[in-house]
């Protein structure tokens, strides 16, 4: 039986068992077998922590006006004058405390590169060759358009487009959507098209947050008192403006407490990485890791379940800044506990989420 190529450009044929045309007619472009596309997409990083690549990126970056709303015409000679003048130096040396020297990369990269390989590996396991696994950033690089091509051109006539954000949220999650429908703008067959929907509720996810909490407290002596949640923040206006984030967080961390069977004041949910002097949501981590040392709690553990992968704000914001804010309070134990990244139970989580909203496109 013909494929669905060959149907639609009758005058093509398909070599046997190739499955691609073997020899189009000389006024036809040739035309891969038909695929689908899961493009994972993550924020983004510098390609180095030199000044210009740090400028490069937190340009694009914060010039995004999901990310930072105001007018541009207030924003943009703040951002170009003051902000990038000095923030690629501060950033840059906290990317180099961070970096992954040997494959000269941000941990962000490797790790997605290594969560890429892992679905990648599931998926063919499932449907075989039918279904392409790559990745892309909202921001820097590998491009998201320059993946969709890349997905295109290797046949794909539909892609599930997945942003590896666990909870929505419009600087994060609609952002990256809002990329990959311009790439689509660009293509002239564009393929048929599906976005992943935040999975913070899904039972796999929650699951792997819950062993990754329990592998740590396993594994010491002296258990941490608390469970201190990091989400990255946002300023308090997206949430007032309808935002679902912050809900989403709150929901999340009273899953993971429910999963693990813990009263209510065992963990507390926290928001981190506050930008510019506008109020964001709280408490602040760094604030409220001080103010539980300071009412005599000797010993926390910090998680991060907005991040699916190590990067500068757990790494180098969490493990460094907010750990130094709590032991400078009076703490004792800090203990960071890793993001979910290639651990066997997330890959199992988010291909199972792929699994659920590829249906009724593959068996
Ligand atoms: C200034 C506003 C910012 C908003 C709003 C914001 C939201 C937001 N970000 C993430 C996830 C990540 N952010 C990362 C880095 C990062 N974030 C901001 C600013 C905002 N983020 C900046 C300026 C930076 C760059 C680092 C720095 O200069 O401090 C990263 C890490 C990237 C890496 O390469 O490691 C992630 C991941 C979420 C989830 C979120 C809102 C929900
Ligand atoms: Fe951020
Ligand atoms: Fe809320």
């Amino acid at each position: 039986m013909l494929d669905a190529h060959t149907d639609a450009n009758a005058h093509a044929t398909v070599k046997p068992g190739e499955g691609r045309l073997a020899h189009a007619a000389p006024d036809h472009p040739p035309v891969p077998r038909a695929r689908i596309g899961v493009l994972l997409a993550n924020l983004g990083t510098p390609d180095n922590y030199d000044y210009w690549s740090m400028r490069r990126y937190l340009n694009e970056f914060l010039s995004d006006r999901r990310v930072i709303d105001y007018s541009p015409l207030f924003w943009q000679p703040l951002l170009q004058l003051v902000i990038l003048t000095k923030r690629p130096f501060t950033s840059g040396a906290n990317y180099k405390s961070i970096w992954n020297h040997d494959k000269g990369e941000s941990p962000l990269m490797t790790i997605t590169k290594d969560q890429t390989a892992a679905i990648a590996a599931q998926m063919q396991e499932s449907f075989g060759d039918q279904v392409i696994v790559d990745f892309c950033m909202r921001y820097g690089n590998p491009s998201t358009e320059s993946k969709v091509r890349a997905l295109v051109e290797q046949g794909c006539e539909k892609i599930l487009f997945f942003p590896l954000y666990p909870q929505y949220a419009g600087a994060t999650t609609a952002t990256a959507n809002d990329q990959f429908f311009r790439a689509l703008m660009k293509e002239k067959w564009q393929p048929a098209s599906r976005t992943v929907p935040p999975y913070f509720e899904h039972p796999l996810y929650i699951q792997a947050l819950t062993q990754s909490v329990r592998r740590v407290w396993d594994a010491m002596e002296e258990k941490p008192e608390v469970l201190v949640t990091s989400y990255h923040g946002v300023p308090k206006r997206y949430l007032l403006e309808g935002d679902p984030y912050h809900c989403q967080c709150q929901k999340t961390s009273r899953l993971l407490r429910e999963s693990l069977g813990w009263e209510k004041d065992k963990v507390v949910t926290t928001f981190q990485s506050r930008f510019g002097s506008e109020e964001w949501l709280k408490p602040y981590t760094v604030e409220e890791v001080a103010r539980l040392a300071e009412s005599g709690v000797k010993r926390i553990a910090v998680v991060a379940p907005a991040f699916s992968a190590d990067c500068i704000e757990t790494l180098e914001e969490i493990n460094e800044e907010i750990r130094e804010s709590f032991e400078h309070a009076g703490g004792e134990q800090f203990t960071y506990i890793p993001c979910l990244n290639d651990d066997a139970a997330h890959i199992a989580a988010l291909s199972a989420v792929i699994r659920e909203n590829l249906q009724g496109w593959i068996g």
